[in-house]
Parts: structure tokens; sequence; C-alpha cells
């Protein structure tokens, strides 16, 4: 009998425990009875093929339309779950996260991804512990991303010079250097420095940058049809204990895990041994390794020696972190940072490109804003953080962007106890009878929070909710009848703009501030070196995985991240 093979037999033999069980129709009869839900033809894979291996931006925002804030999807052998994306919903769970918690392989995974202790699985007492301390880190340092902003540019005149050997214009594939920029900048946040600065000390922070690209959307994204049936049994049926037994299966997805989770465990260790040796004052040979210098320790060179710091000014000894816990932490914020960054300033770019008037409506903004250093032939724009947040129509493209493709188009929770989501705007019941105006979901119910849909509520965004439009946050600098953006309906959802693409409450995204301070930089700096042009005959469309990434219309099989965008040197 070969492997698939004796995966098959068990699956089986799991399959009939689950039927003697008979768990799949007690738990969610309630809920499809309540709420519409996707058609489906499979009992066996129900919606799942669609909804995780093959979800498509517009699907996704489609079935929103035609089924409303709240709607059920089928999973493997009947599971229900609710798809949800209404305000008031929202609202409950930015109130209530710890009433959930990430689905139990989701955990598992990313335990593997992020390294255990990392934020991302803490609930309760210990993440708010974990919070306490990152928050006030995240407030504590301020940077500029200038140097790394103009690293790009450089290398984009570059290449534009070598495509036409004047340097004027040319053809790039933006996606990938700003999915390195993020990183490298993000790492610049966290650790203070980057790997270059000293080659011998970092050697396993250069492999882990070299596997960590699109790591998330590699991983979890497209599962085979036998791994979502496996998945779903062993969730059902088995304890934590045993699930984690089921992450040693031998398939390749889970083999990569498994490398990447060592790469996490051998980075995290460097980062601790670095740290001792300057604190023993063995630094003799590495000044430039300011990470968590003593010397430093007056001000925050970076998120980690600000963490360091600030834990070690707790009062409580309970309440204090270890400094493992704290080293443990450094990969997922760079996971979280990477590619939500990169592919949200590839949507910003592309969609500059798109609107050339608007585009150039925004350079203009940024170049009577800005102040000028360098020769005075070819001046250097730049500006100090606070001025990045009083330039309008920059900002209003930036929220634009969010709201239209959020870095992190929905998220997964399982309920951990039995939960009503109040309804801002009430649904038509399953058997269309009745108005809806709270859903009773039970203990152990996956829920998806569909933040893509949230986002073009048109309720709160108006009816153009659905296309691209950033004059809708600019309500008093309108210029015509036909730039008219809705005024907007606040529900203070979320930290930033009314949006949910950080989500909000316990749980809202660490490094919200430190994107949007990564985002101005970079476009201030880049609108006025370049003017961006789409490429003719070559179609963009959104690809949806853990994110959202731009790829090639032609690329049909197996869509990988792409942006090329024309360049024009100014
Ligand atoms: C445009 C950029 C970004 C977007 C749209 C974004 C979005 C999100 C979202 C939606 C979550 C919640 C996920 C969930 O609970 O399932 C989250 C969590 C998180 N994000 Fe971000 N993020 C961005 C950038 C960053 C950056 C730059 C960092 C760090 C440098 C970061 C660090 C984190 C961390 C550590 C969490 C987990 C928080 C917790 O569970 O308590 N993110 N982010």
């Amino acid at each position: 009998m070969n492997i698939p093979d004796i995966i098959t037999l068990i699956a089986i033999m799991i399959v009939g425990g689950y039927l003697l069980q008979n768990r799949i129709f007690c738990q969610h009869q309630k809920l499809s009875d309540i709420v519409k839900g996707l058609p489906y033809r499979s009992w066996v894979f129900g919606n799942i093929i669609a909804f995780r291996t093959e979800l498509d931006f517009g699907a996704l925002l489609g079935w929103h339309d035609t089924y409303g804030a709240a709607y059920t999807v089928r999973g493997c052998l009947g599971e229900t779950r609710l798809v949800i994306s209404d305000p008031a919903a929202f609202k409950f769970f930015f109130q209530n996260p710890y009433k959930f918690s990430r689905p139990p392989l989701d955990t598992l995974s990313s335990d593997l991804i992020n390294g255990s202790g990392a934020v991302f699985s803490e609930i309760g007492p210990s993440h708010r512990r974990l919070r306490g301390v990152m928050d006030l880190a995240f407030r504590k340092y301020a940077s500029s991303f200038q140097e790394g902003t103009d690293a790009v540019i450089q290398q984009w005149i570059d290449q534009c010079q070598w495509q036409n050997g004047r340097g004027e214009q040319g053809t790039i594939n933006v996606q990938q250097a700003l999915g390195k920029f993020a990183l490298t900048e993000s790492m610049h946040a966290v650790l203070g420095d980057t790997p270059e600065s000293d080659s011998k000390k970092h050697t396993a922070q250069k492999m882990w940058i070299e596997h960590s690209s699109n790591i998330l959307s590699e991983l979890i994204s497209k599962p085979t049809k036998r791994a979502l049936i496996i998945e779903r049994l062993a969730e059902a049926l088995l304890p934590k204990t045993l699930l984690r037994i089921m992450l040693h299966l031998p398939e390749e997805r889970l083999k990569r895990l498994h490398r990447f989770s060592k790469l996490n465990a051998d980075f995290v260790n460097e980062i601790l041994v670095n740290y001792e040796s300057n604190q023993l004052g063995c630094s003799a040979e590495d000044d430039s390794d300011t990470t968590t210098s003593p010397k430093n320790n007056g001000s925050s060179t970076s998120i980690f020696s600000a963490m360091i710091q600030i834990n070690e000014g707790l009062s409580k000894s309970q309440n204090k972190l270890t400094l493992r816990q704290i080293a443990s932490q450094v990969p997922s914020m760079l996971i979280a940072g990477q590619d939500t960054v990169g592919n949200s300033l590839s949507w910003a770019l592309y969609e500059l490109a798109s609107h050339p008037d608007w585009q150039e409506r925004v350079r203009e903004e940024i170049i009577a804003h800005a102040r000028f250093s360098g020769e005075a032939e070819c001046p250097e724009p730049f500006f100090r953080n606070e001025g990045l947040d009083s330039l309008p129509c920059l900002n209003a493209h930036i929220k634009e962007t969010l709201r239209f493709y959020p870095g992190v188009p929905m998220f997964n929770r399982i309920t951990l106890e039995d939960v009503v989501f109040p309804l801002a705007e009430p649904i038509l019941s399953a058997d269309g009878e009745s108005k809806v105006t709270q859903i009773l979901v039970q203990k152990g119910t996956r829920v998806h929070f569909n933040l893509a849909a949230y986002n073009k509520t048109r309720s709160i965004w108006g009816e153009d909710a659905g296309s691209f439009n950033p004059w809708r946050w600019l309500p008093t600098q309108r210029l015509s009848e036909s730039e008219q953006g809705p005024v907007r309906v606040s529900t203070g959802l979320g930290p930033y703009a009314n949006l949910s693409s950080f989500i909000g409450g316990a749980r809202v995204c660490v490094g919200w501030r430190l994107s949007i301070l990564l985002m101005q930089t970079f476009l201030t700096r880049c609108l006025a070196k370049f003017r961006f042009k789409l490429v003719e005959n070559v179609g963009i469309r959104p690809i949806v995985t853990f994110t959202i990434f731009p790829a090639l219309d032609n690329d049909e099989d197996s869509p990988s991240p792409s942006l090329p965008l024309g360049i024009e040197m100014l």
C-alpha cells in the first residue's frame, strides 16, 4: 500500500467514526435554516473549492451583493460556515475577540510559520500582556523610510537606463521590488538593521529572508481536495495534541511548513545570541549592530529594543515577558508586514497608473508641499513624518487603496461559545419570509469575516462603493459634479478611516501606523521622480489568497505576483 492509499484509508475510517458520532447535521442545522447560503452541488466539498482554493475577488464581492452582509457557505462533509461583513457584527467581534479563536489547524500552521508563542496564536490574558508591550513599542518607535525608498527609486532608474540607454522611460515589474522594500523596511523598523550590515552574524536571518516571500499565500491558500477532507475530519474529531501529529503527514505543503519553521527557530536563536553577545560587551567588531546595543538603551533604535525597554520597566514581575517571548515576535511581525504592505503599494501604483489625471493631481500636491534638498538642478523632495499627514490627495489615495484592496481580504475564526451577532442591516431569512436582525451562531462554528465586502458597504461608502474613487475621501475639495464622492457615514470601525482593513479592538493590526507611514513615504518620493503608466495589452487581475496580489490576466494556471508598469522619469 502506498502512502496516499494509507492516508485515504485512514480518512475513510475517520469518516465512519465521524458519521457514527452524528455530528455532521446536528451542529449547524439552525444556521442554514436562518441564513441564506450559496448553492452547492456536492455534499462532500460543498462550496469549499470555490471558496478556499479558487477564491475570486469578483465572486467574493458578488456574493455579498447577491446574498447580503451575512450568508452561509458549505465546507466539507456538510459543515456550515458563516460569511459576514455587517458593520454591527464586525463591531461585536472587535469588542469580543476572545469569544473566538483561529481554527485549530490554522493556529498550528501559524505556530510553524510565525513561531510558537507568536502574538497570532495567543488569546486572553497572555495576548493582552504581549500586546501591551508591542503596542507601546510601536508607538515609541519613529523612523524614516526615505533611504529604503531611494534605493528602490535608484534600482528603477538603473533598470530604465539598461532598457533604452537614455534612462527616461521603461517597463518595470514593480511587484517584486515592492515586496522586498516592505520586508527590508519592516526589518529595519523591527530589528534596527538589515543583514547586509553584518554578514557573519546574520546567516540565519538571510536564509529566513530568502524563503519568507509570499510564504503565507503559498502555504495556507491552496490545499488539495484530499487535504481539505482530512483537515475537516481532523478538526471535527481530534484533540489538539493529535492534530499536531497530522502536521507530520507526508505532504509537500507540510514539509515546506516544517522547513520554514526550522528557519524561524534559527532566526529567533540568532537574534538572542546577537543580543546576549552585545550585552556581554563582545561587540568590539560589530559596532554597526545597533539592534539592541546597550549603548542605545536610552533611545529605541528598533521596535525590538523598545519592547525590551518597556518590558524591563514593567512593575509587576508576573507581567514581564521573557527575552525569548519578545524575540519570538520578530518573524511574525515581518511576515505580517511583508506581503500586506508590498501588495498595497502595488495596488496604489496600479490605480495611479489607471487614473492619469488623478496621478497628476497627487503629484502636484506633493511638489507644492515638499521641502527640497540636494542639487539645485536635481532637488530631492522630503517631508518630515508629521508633514505626510497634511497631504489630502495622497492620503485619500492611500485610504481608497486600502478600502478597495484590503491587505487581508478575509480572516477566519471559530466561535468558542454560542454568540449572537447583531446586524446593522437586516437580511432576508433563508425561507424569504422574514427579516433577520441578529444571528445566533453556535459554539464551534467557523466564521469568515469578509473585510473586502465590508469595505464596499453601500450604506457607508455610497452607491459607487464598488468603484475606485479617491474623491470620496475629499468631500470639500471636489472639482466637479462628476468627481463627487458620496459623503461617508462614520460607524467608527477600525483604527484608520473607518476601514476594517486593519480590523479593530484588542487584535487590531499592531503595524497599522507603520504601514501608513511606509506607504506615505514611498509614494511621495516615488511620485516626485516617476510618472506611472499602464502597459498596453497587459491586463492585471487581483488574486485572493490570504492577501490580494496583482497577477497577469493571462497567467491562468498558477498566477504569481506580477505588476509590469510603464515608468517615465520626471
Ligand atoms: C497594509 C498593511 C497591513 C494590513 C492591511 C494589515 C492587516 C492586518 C489584519 C487584518 C490583521 C488581523 C488578522 C487576524 O486577526 O486574523 C493584522 C494583524 C497583525 N498585523 Fe497587520 N497589516 C498590515 C501591516 C502590518 C505590519 C507592517 C506589521 C508589523 C510590522 C503588522 C503586524 C501585525 C501583527 C503582529 C498582527 C497580529 C495582531 C494580533 O493578533 O494581536 N501588520 N494585520
